[in-house]
């Protein structure tokens, strides 16, 4: 049961351009093997280039495919962010594929470069501001899509507008689930946003998977090995990104959200537009991103 969904679709990718977040180990590595697989080429966005580099030669060498590349990328640093996208931009005509997998969970208290509580600034604002730099790329390279790799974990969070940075009070369990809710509620406002551009966007569940995403709670940790047999690899984790990145007309459903390979329930929380468009404008404001 917790290693259901397969990513059955026979889709090859020569031509098109990828880029995922996280892309040196998890599921955001064997998201980007796959797609390198089926002949992409792939932008593994990482914030340690040494790792990525080494995964970069490791997929190459497996797949045969010598175009994945290595591009640093701090989701921490809006700077890092800014200077990813400005070389991407000018380095490549299309992006196919935007994969925001990247993610953090249960880091105690801390924050970003520009002082957003990490959980949130990694999780969402990063990513949020990666894909506002990039749409406009996507755009031009429709049909494309975006999928924002979430958690089943969003059903425990809640969107604070009065304490978005955990300055008030903080529980770093709670402020994973806080920014996976808000990769849900940018999805679905991303959807309705870009209906009729080509670009479509869709939210996803890996399930449970056997990664370093436990590496900040020894606890989880304990857990991930206890019931290592059980859980997911990352292989069978990156199965929804892809489902969701390359399956052929899945562009109806638009803004869905995703888990085993298929549309999941979402919290009464991530289905609320109110909350979206506060979160959407609130965090084009944090980022300086204009509004519209
Ligand atoms: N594993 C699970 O059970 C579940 C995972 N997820 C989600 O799946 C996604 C992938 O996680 P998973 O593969 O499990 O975890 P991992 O910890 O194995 O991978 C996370 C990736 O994110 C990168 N990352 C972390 N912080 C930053 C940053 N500031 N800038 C750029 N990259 C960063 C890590 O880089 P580095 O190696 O340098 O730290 C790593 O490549 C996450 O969004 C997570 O929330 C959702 C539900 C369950
Ligand atoms: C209770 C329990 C488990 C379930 C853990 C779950 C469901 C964790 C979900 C984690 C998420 C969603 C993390 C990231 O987003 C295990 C480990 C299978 C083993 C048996 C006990």
């Amino acid at each position: 049961m917790l290693s259901s969904g397969v990513c059955t679709s026979t889709v090859q990718l020569p031509g098109k351009v990828a880029v995922v977040t996280g892309a040196n180990t998890g599921i955001g590595k064997e998201t980007a093997k796959e797609l390198a697989q089926r002949g992409a080429r792939v932008y593994l966005a990482c914030r340690d280039i040494q790792k990525g580099e080494l995964v970069a030669r490791e997929i190459q060498t497996m797949t045969g495919n010598q175009q994945v590349l290595v591009r640093e990328l701090d989701l921490a640093d809006t700077k890092s962010i800014r200077a990813f996208a400005k070389d991407f931009l000018a380095e490549e005509k299309h992006l196919h594929i935007l994969i925001n997998n990247a993610g953090v969970m249960m880091c105690p208290y801390s924050k970003t470069a520009d002082g957003f509580e990490m959980h949130m600034g990694v999780n969402h604002l990063g990513h949020f501001l990666l894909t506002h730099l990039l749409l406009e790329k996507l755009k031009e390279s429709a049909p494309s899509r975006v999928v924002n790799v979430s958690s089943l974990a969003h059903h425990l969070g809640r969107i604070h507008f009065h304490n978005l940075q955990g300055e008030k009070f903080y529980n770093a369990g709670l402020a994973y689930c806080h920014s996976k809710l808000a990769n849900i509620l940018f999805t679905q406002e991303l959807a309705r946003r870009l209906k009729g551009s080509g670009v479509t966007t869709y939210s996803v569940h890996p399930g449970t998977v056997n990664s370093e995403l436990v590496r900040h709670s020894p606890f989880m940790k304990w857990m991930w090995w206890l019931f290592s047999f059980f859980i997911k690899t990352p292989k069978q984790g990156a199965q929804t990104s892809l489902y969701c990145a390359i399956t052929e007309g899945l562009e109806i459903l638009n803004g869905h959200h995703f888990s085993d390979c298929s549309v999941a329930w979402v919290s009464a929380q991530a289905r609320n537009e109110t909350i979206a468009r506060r979160l959407w404008d609130v965090s084009c404001d944090l980022l300086g991103i204009p509004m519209d």
